[in-house]
């Protein structure tokens, strides 16, 4: 079944999209939604398009988007960047240990975005985001992301755009450390790929045709996103810039040079 899209205006967006993608006329468009199924309602994946910076934010994890009445299940999230404009980078962690007084100052006076650890990427750049990670997604970049289907972001500094802040939410639980490089890798250049093996979701590039343990480990329903080439869902040609939900990996078809992501909600 492919998933309806739904198109969000943003600040940071673009009014002229990568094929297959175009933007209604005046609209610039950041993000592009799947809506989930009612069959998987707990991931949601997203095209995002940039051409500025978007906030310095982060997001909370199931406990304490419960203890703070926002949310029940918390938002972690995975990148992977499909095209980058020379010198595009990501903003994920910090250079040195901040203290919470010392990250609430450069918030306040704008340099907390000199001591994020700027990233320069290209396209095949895997970024896994843990709840309370403190991130910007610099300019330049097309990218799908899924993630936990919750939209919390508490945004601890814009620019000065007009646009609310979350100071104190997000103060309550952003990490004031480096990213870990170990949550990072490239997609290869042939071969499938295990990208996210939780805790809250399954992420896995498939190059050509699934093996019998991914078909395994994707025995329930998922969603699935060529990148290159179409795949077959549901008796539905699915083809990239779209989404689908299968009920299991065995009832997709692959071609055998395509690309594609499949994900499942674990736990
Ligand atoms: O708050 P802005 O700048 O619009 O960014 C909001 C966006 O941030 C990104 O890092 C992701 O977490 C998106 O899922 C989210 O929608």
């Amino acid at each position: 079944m492919i998933l309806p899209t739904t198109i969000l205006e943003k600040v940071w967006g673009r009014d002229v999209l990568p094929a297959p993608f175009a933007a209604p006329a005046g609209v610039r468009v950041g993000e592009i939604w799947f809506e989930p199924p009612s069959q998987l309602p707990d991931l949601l994946v997203k095209y995002l398009f940039t051409s500025e910076k978007l906030s310095v934010q982060c997001h909370p994890d199931a406990a304490q988007a419960q203890a703070m009445g926002a949310g029940k299940t918390g938002k972690e999230e995975c990148w992977l960047v499909v095209a980058a404009e020379p010198g595009a980078t990501l903003g994920i962690g910090f250079n040195e240990e901040v203290g919470a007084e010392a990250m609430r100052a450069a918030a306040l006076d704008g340099s907390i975005e000199d001591l994020l650890t700027w990233h320069p990427v290209q396209a095949g750049d895997v970024f896994y985001i843990p709840a309370g990670t403190v991130h910007a997604i610099g300019p330049g970049c097309s990218i799908i992301e899924v993630q936990q289907n919750e939209d919390i972001t508490f945004r601890l500094f814009d620019y000065g755009r007009d646009r609310e802040l979350h100071l104190d939410e997000g103060l309550k639980v952003a990490k004031g450390t480096p990213y870990d490089m170990a949550l990072h890798q490239r997609l290869p250049a042939s071969g499938h790929a295990t990208l996210v093996d939780g805790p809250k979701f399954r992420l896995d590039l498939v190059a050509g045709v699934p093996d019998d343990g991914l078909l395994y480990s994707y025995s329930e329903g998922l969603l699935v996103v060529p990148i290159a080439g179409e795949v077959l869902a549901g008796g539905e040609v699915v083809s990239p810039g779209q989404c689908a939900w299968s009920p299991d990996l065995a009832s997709v078809s692959f071609a055998p040079h395509g690309k594609a992501l499949v994900t499942a909600p674990l736990g």
